[in-house]
């Protein structure tokens, strides 16, 4: 096999922050006007990551942790503290306009969009900013078109558009230029069910095509649909790195269902139906809570074979999110596992 080329390579990638030490109170601002004291803050702790050419990776873990950080480096937006980056080659902060080529960015929180233009304007725009050669932008808008089905977006103006409608927009004008890598933060974030099975359909279609994912996400259902790789972050540094698959098997697609009920629970029987869930009391004795693998049976199944048992007042299905799969990661990895990637 041909090895593959790393499109994203970085070692030993250090950000730090200085951020200003105030004492509260004005007493506090007035003493920092004059002796100005600042702490160092890590948001990228020695982060060695290398991304090959046409791999979907999920780049994920809780907030703060340092996922913007490192993307505001590959972009070249932020400059390193320390540690070396190279995005196809190019280190990103050196040459902003040559990285810029190859990346395309899609925040779901953000638009790159002109507010007050029609969206085909904004296409206009990023044409002429990237210099797209005529030939090259009517192929590339009109596979976006057809894929994304934004012909009758064209003519709208941004600010008018709803948001799964801007997100579509966004995507396109994030890969109008046919970058080798996009990084994705919460492409999906708002989106009702329809719309966000939609964009994840069309970003397994970008991979299965060729582009470089890096998606930011609090979506499991983004992560198990889209990418096959996984990294975790946290405090700066990389917990987890392997495959998605992996984790499919033994930690995501995993439901809870929480009951009240109006007798204590009789775990002993409810485990005996449900052999393979994870069958618990909750804060008191007719608390239920019953942790199962929706890839094997539905929750409604889960509900129905408690209440053949007992009554129930109330129930709740939780699906598990992200912030759910990094403490399972954390339980499950020994301190050994949690020193770098692998
Ligand atoms: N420009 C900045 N100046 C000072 N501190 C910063 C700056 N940017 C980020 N930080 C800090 O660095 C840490 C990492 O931030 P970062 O935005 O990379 O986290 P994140 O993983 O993307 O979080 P989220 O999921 O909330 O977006 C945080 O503690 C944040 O407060």
């Amino acid at each position: 096999m041909a090895p593959t080329a790393a499109l994203v390579e970085a070692t030993g990638l250090v950000k730090e922050f200085r951020r200003p030490r105030k004492a509260p109170g004005l007493a506090g601002a007035l003493r920092h006007l004059v002796t100005r004291r600042f702490d160092v803050h890590r948001a990228v702790d020695g982060i060695d990551l290398r991304v090959d050419e046409g791999e979907s990776v999920a780049y994920v873990g809780p907030n703060g942790a340092g996922k913007s950080t490192t993307v505001k480096l590959l972009t070249g937006i932020l400059v390193p503290t320390a540690g070396e980056v190279r995005v196809a080659g190019v280190v990103p902060h050196r040459d902003r306009v040559a990285n810029a080529r190859n990346v395309g960015v899609v925040f779901g929180q953000r638009t790159q969009l002109w507010w007050d233009l029609p969206v085909q304007d904004t296409f206009e725009l990023l044409r002429d900013m990237y210099r797209i050669p005529a030939a090259d932008y009517r192929r590339s808008m009109d596979r976006l078109c057809e894929v994304l089905e934004l012909g009758p977006l064209l003519p709208v103006l941004a600010r008018k558009l709803s948001l799964g409608q801007r997100m579509r927009a966004d995507l396109a004008a994030a890969l109008l230029h046919e970058p080798r890598i996009v990084y994705l933060d919460e492409p999906t974030i708002g989106l009702d069910v329809s719309v966000k099975d939609r964009v994840r359909a069309f970003l397994r279609q970008l991979v299965a095509d060729g582009t470089t994912v890096l998606l930011t996400t609090h979506d499991v259902g983004d992560i198990e649909e889209v990418c096959r790789r996984i990294v975790v972050v946290d405090e700066g540094r990389i917990r987890h790195d392997g495959p998605v698959d992996v984790l499919r098997d033994t930690l995501a697609g995993h439901s809870t269902v929480r009951f009240q009920l109006a007798a204590p629970a009789p775990l002993e029987l409810i485990r005996e139906r449900l052999p393979d869930a994870e069958v618990d009391t909750g804060a008191g004795e007719r608390d239920l809570v019953v942790r199962f693998d929706r890839t094997l049976r539905p929750a409604g199944a889960v509900a129905a074979a408690v209440m053949a048992l007992v009554e129930v007042r109330d129930l709740r299905i939780d699906d598990e999110g992200v912030a759910d799969l990094i403490r399972r990661l954390h339980e499950r990895d020994s301190p050994a596992a949690l020193t770098g990637a692998g």
